[in-house]
Formats: C-alpha cells, sequence, structure tokens
C-alpha cells in the first residue's frame, strides 16, 4: 500500500521557538529537558504538534550542532539559519517541509545542506570526528589516546542516536513477565532487557507515567547500564547497605527491591531536592526501609555511627556525564576539561569519606555514567594505591553469579556503552574490604 507523503508548512513562529529554547539551553546550567518544559509551561497554548515539533527540532540540533555550524560556516550562534539547515538535512518524520526560507537565502541553505552531507573535514582525527559527529575536540581526544579510532567512531555514532525508554520491574511488587502483560494491555508492547533481569525495553517512546502500572508502582524508568549498577552489591535481605550519593533515587529503589524491603538502607546526598524527589518514589514502590539524610551538617554523626558496619556501600559518584550524552545531548557543550579535573576532586574525596563504613569482608561499589579514564580506570587505580586494604574483584564474575552473562569485559571493570551494550554509558569497580 503507497504511504501518502503530507506536506507540512513550518510557521516562522515554530522556528523562533526552537531558537529561543536552544539559546536558552546554551547559556543556562539547567538540563535541555528542564529549560523544554519550563518553555512549554510559559506557552500552554501551543499543541500536541507544536511541541513535537519544537521538542524534536532542539533534540536533533542539539545532537548535530557542531556539524550544522561548520556546515553553515556562519557564527554558531545564528541559530535560526542552523534551524533551517537542521530542517533541510533531517526534515521532520515523513513530512515534506515547506519552510520559511527568504528566496535570497534559499542558494545557502542548499549549499550548506551539501557541506552538511558531504563534510571537508580536517587533518587531525580529534577534529575531524568531533565534527561529524558534533562532539569537543577535547572529548574525542581523550577517547582516542586509549581506543582504536574504529571504536571511538563507533562510540561517536551510538552516542548521537536516540536512546530507547528502558524500565525496571520493582520486584517488589511484580516480577518481568506480569509488568510486560500490564504495560501491552495498556498500549505499550515491550521486550526484555538483554542483560538486567528485571528490565524492560519500550517498542516504541512514549509518555508511560499516566498507565495504571506505573501509578500502581510496578516499575521506574532507568536505564539498563544503570540497573546492572545496583546488581553489583549483590544487596541482600537484612543487610545494611548505603547509597551514598542517591540523588532522586533512581538506584536506591532497586537496592530496596534487592534486599526485598528488609534490613537498613541509607540515602545520603548533599542536595536536599534531589533526595526529596525520592519520598513519593518510595510511596509508590511500597519501599519503607530507607533512611534519608541530607549531608553535609549530619555527615558527622551518621556516617561516623555507621563506620565499620555497611555490607555494602555504593558511590555512584557525580560525573562529566559523558556516557549519557545519547539523553543529555547539550552536556557535550557544557562539560570543559576544567570541570573533569574538579570532579576527579570530588570524586577521590566522596570516595575517602564512604570507604571507612565498608565493614571488613563488605564491598565497596563505585560507578559513574562517564567514558573518561580520569573518572573511572585512574580514579580507581588512585584509590587502590591509598587503600591496600581494598581488592578490586571482576564485575563479570559479580553478575555470572546471579545468572548474566556479560560479553565484552577484558578486565576487573564492568564497562558498558551504547555501542556495545545498547545501554547508556557506565563504568563500574567493585571493591572488597579485606
Ligand atoms: C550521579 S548522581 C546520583 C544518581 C542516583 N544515584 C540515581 O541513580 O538516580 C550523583 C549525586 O551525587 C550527589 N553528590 C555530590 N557530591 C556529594 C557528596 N559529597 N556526598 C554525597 N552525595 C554527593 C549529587 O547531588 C548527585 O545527586
Amino acid at each position: 500500500m503507497a504511504t501518502e507523503t503530507t506536506t507540512l508548512r513550518v510557521y516562522p513562529v515554530w522556528i523562533e521557538a526552537v531558537v529561543t529554547v536552544l539559546r536558552e539551553i546554551l547559556r543556562s546550567p539547567l538540563p535541555a529537558d528542564t529549560v523544554l518544559q519550563q518553555f512549554f509551561r510559559k506557552h500552554r497554548k501551543m499543541g500536541k504538534r507544536d511541541r513535537a515539533f519544537v521538542a524534536e527540532t532542539v533534540y536533533g540540533m542539539l545532537r548535530h550542532y557542531r556539524r550544522l555550524a561548520h556546515a553553515a560556516r556562519r557564527r554558531a550562534d545564528d541559530l535560526r539559519f542552523l534551524t533551517l539547515l537542521y530542517l533541510e538535512v533531517f526534515g521532520f518524520g515523513d513530512a515534506i517541509l515547506d519552510l520559511p526560507v527568504r528566496p535570497a537565502e534559499r542558494g545557502a541553505l542548499e549549499a550548506a545542506a551539501r557541506r552538511f552531507r558531504e563534510p571537508d573535514l580536517p587533518d587531525d582525527p580529534a577534529a575531524a570526528l568531533g565534527i561529524l559527529y558534533s562532539l569537543p575536540d577535547w572529548l574525542v581526544a581523550a577517547w582516542l589516546e586509549v581506543l582504536p579510532r574504529e571504536t571511538v567512531e563507533a562510540r561517536c555514532a551510538a552516542l548521537k542516536a536516540p536512546a530507547p525508554l528502558t524500565v525496571r520491574v520493582n520486584t517488589l511488587k511484580a516480577d518481568r513477565g506480569t509488568v510486560q502483560q500490564r504495560l501491552l494491555e495498556e498500549g505499550f508492547p515491550s521486550r526484555p532487557t538483554p542483560y538486567s533481569p528485571v528490565g524492560l525495553i519500550l517498542e516504541e517512546k512514549a509518555f508511560i507515567f499516566r498507565t495504571r502500572a506505573f501509578q500502581e508502582g510496578l516499575f521506574e524508568v532507568q536505564d539498563e547500564g544503570s540497573q546492572l549498577i545496583s546488581l553489583l552489591t549483590e544487596a541482600r535481605p537484612g543487610q545494611v547497605v548505603v547509597d551514598g550519593c542517591a540523588g532522586g533515587g533512581g538506584k536506591t529503589l532497586h537496592l530496596a527491591a534487592l534486599m526485598e524491603g528488609k534490613g537498613r538502607l541509607y540515602a545520603f546526598d548533599i542536595h536536599e531536592a534531589r533526595l526529596r524527589e525520592l519520598r513519593p518514589r518510595t510511596r509508590r514502590a511500597d519501599v519503607h526501609n530507607v533512611r534519608l539524610h541530607v549531608l553535609p551538617h549530619n555527615r558527622a554523626s551518621i556516617v561516623r555511627r555507621l563506620y565499620g558496619k555497611a555490607d555494602a556501600v555504593l558511590v555512584d559518584a557525580p560525573c562529566s556525564g559523558t556516557g549519557v550524552l545519547r539523553r543529555n545531548p547539550d552536556a557535550a557543550w557544557k562539560i570543559t576539561p576544567e570541570r573533569v579535573a574538579a570532579l576527579v576532586e570530588q570524586q577521590r574525596q566522596i570516595l575517602e569519606a564512604y570507604a571507612p563504613l565498608v565493614r571488613p569482608g563488605g564491598r565497596l561499589v563505585y560507578a559513574t555514567c562517564s567514558l573518561l579514564p580520569a573518572e573511572n580506570e585512574q580514579q580507581i587505580h588512585t584509590f587502590l594505591n591509598a587503600h591496600p586494604e581494598f581488592t578490586l574483584i571482576p564485575a563479570a564474575e559479580v553478575l555470572a553469579r546471579q545468572g548474566i552473562a556479560f560479553p565484552h569485559q577484558t578486565d576487573a571493570f564492568l564497562r558498558v556503552e551504547p555501542a556495545t551494550h545498547g545501554t547508556d554509558g557506565f563504568f563500574a569497580a567493585v571493591l572488597v574490604q579485606s
């Protein structure tokens, strides 16, 4: 059956909306989705289709920003022209676009679109890949120092593809098969994740927070890579477990499920606002064994009281987020080598603060959603040099004990990323206190 192609008239106000949102995202320290939501809240009259157009175009432009600017041969802040160029190259769905292009700029736009499709690239490999995949040179260069060019290129390409919608089944309330069936009944087909025993990948992206299954606390949205991190703790019912950088509590809730709601689970963070998000999530998930504490004002009493007591401590450290660029493409333009250096020091201090909590024979799991060796392997080597009482154990073996076969691991660390596992990029190390 022939499909009918429609022509979509792109209104100048849509272009203006994209430009306004993009300018704000590039200027603001807030993540792109927050800025976008703020914009939509201010423009309540925008229809569903207008919103979809603006959101998709903004995200597409953030993914290809540098290559667009390179092809446009204009200042990167000529966002109107870059938006038209993006739409000329990528379009919107299957529609033929009728773009609001002035006759005098049509030629320039078509020439720029040709340059986008066949860019003239410099000889320097970091700059060439940086332009092709719209990433900063310093980031690509850091990867080229430790990986072959083909591997780096596969990584760059995978980080530019949109991420799937993945959920973690709340095993306190249901098993994976039941939740898959419930989602299907509500119109959302899914398939099991290949590695995590409790994950489902939705066949299509959708707003699933309105489903009854979600409201009943049967699942949480969580990337499969993130699910594997909590499994590395092998947290069990009755244990003392600490989630040292709990944030909104994605991993805390998973730890609670692994503990079957039994034992003591501490969720710490320095940002009260992040921990506050966790409260309603624990209620929905039927989690009752979590104690939330905002550091640092009570760090001394709470953290010191736990010295030598924890069976497992998870440090899901603040990081560059270079492993989650497919979800937060704007981060590529906000993170700098100076910021990474500051994060490395922060991570070191957090590890130092939490290591004493681990009991003899207990474990410390360090994780980031970074793909930079300085925040990952190098951080752990620094820690092990200072702490001979800890030993690195192979993460793949920890997962194998739980029935998870895990390919592509060449050493004791866990490394997953879009190009190899289809997950977000995560790094983890499991350290046992002897
Ligand atoms: C990667 S996020 C955690 C994400 C969370 N574990 C999850 O799975 O949803 C890192 C968190 O570390 C917190 N953080 C930063 N410095 C900290 C510190 N010194 N002690 C504890 N938490 C800290 C940040 O506020 C942030 O929420």
